[in-house]
């Protein structure tokens, strides 16, 4: 398949002399060349999100001894100033912080997608690496993403558009997803499969969780809506997957989600791991998505 630049789906943005992404704090000058933009970043290849900042430093600090592109100097927060998320960059990995939730990692994920097309970045691959609730797998399993659910167990993603519902599909790119699972089994000495995520909009009660500040269920209601979400296929639970997947999916970019799973939800609500066993299970999405970056570099 030849490589292609993200046109993206927005004609506005042809018409526009410059563009400030605001919370990453680059500034994009005469947007329609953008020399500046496309010799910084122009480069890029895979653009890697999870929820925190170290995780993402931890990320690049990874990828960079993997990739062997480390020249001994100090990894650069590149949106520091912009005070909301951080964006490091590792040859032509961009790892960036989306915080908690959907709302937090679409404002990011839109200005990601001008960056790439500004910067007009050859096929760039988004993948999120994050944290989960498993449902009815072992914690530790790594869940690579076929379709996002919302709450209401639909495979979409529903968002307020100009005061109207507008639904998009919530798939993930299903060649990636394949690519990447097949990576992993050839490498990980834990379980990775390919399965559906829900992603809710809430820890707590959009999860079904009894621990919550408010709970109006029984464990009984909360245990059937599990098992719904199991014979659905979802194998794990998160709070981006369906924004992630339609946002990227509508602009034509492929994307791929790869949690790991920290508890399974059909045995508890809360997270009591060990700081050993978080960095451990938080080291899991690094190495599936590593060796495959590494190998796409390659060009295997
Ligand atoms: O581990 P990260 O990437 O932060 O993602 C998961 O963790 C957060 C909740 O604790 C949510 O954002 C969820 O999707
Ligand atoms: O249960 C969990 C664990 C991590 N992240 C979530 O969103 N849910």
């Amino acid at each position: 398949m030849p490589e292609s630049i993200p046109i993206l789906k927005n004609p506005h943005l042809d018409a526009m002399e410059n563009d400030y992404l605001y919370h990453i704090n680059i500034n994009v000058v005469n947007s329609r060349s953008a020399t500046d933009i496309e010799r910084r970043f122009g480069d890029v290849k895979f653009v890697c999100l999870g929820g925190t900042k170290n995780r993402m430093f931890a990320l690049a600090k990874y990828l960079r001894h993997i990739l062997q592109l480390d020249n001994g100097e100090e990894l650069v927060d590149i949106s520091e100033s912009g005070n909301r998320y951080a964006v490091y960059k590792v040859g032509p990995v961009l790892c960036c912080s989306h915080g908690v939730g959907m709302s937090t990692m679409s404002v990011l994920l839109h200005e990601l997608l001008k960056l790439v097309r500004y910067a007009k970045c050859q096929d760039p691959v988004f993948i999120r690496l994050g944290t989960s609730g498993g449902v009815g797998v072992t914690p530790g399993t790594v869940v690579i993403s076929k379709d996002g659910y919302n709450g209401y167990l639909r495979n979409e993603h529903e968002v307020a558009i100009l005061g109207k519902r507008v639904v998009r599909p919530a798939n993930f790119d299903e060649k990636l997803a394949n690519d990447l699972l097949r990576h992993a089994k050839s490498h990980c000495g834990y379980d990775v499969i390919m399965g559906n995520t829900m992603a809710a909009e809430c820890f707590y009660e959009g999860q079904g969780r009894l621990d919550g500040a408010s709970c109006d269920y029984s464990e009984a209601d909360k245990m059937a809506f599990l098992q719904q979400l199991y014979e659905k296929g979802v194998r794990n639970i998160e709070m981006e997957a369906t924004m992630f997947s339609s946002l990227t999916k509508h602009v034509g970019v492929r994307a791929a989600d790869v949690c790991v799973t920290l508890l399974n939800r059909l045995h508890g609500d809360q997270v009591n791991l060990t700081k050993e066993q978080k960095e451990d299970f938080e080291q899991r999405p690094f190495s599936v998505v590593g060796e495959y970056i590494k190998s796409s570099l390659c060009g295997n």
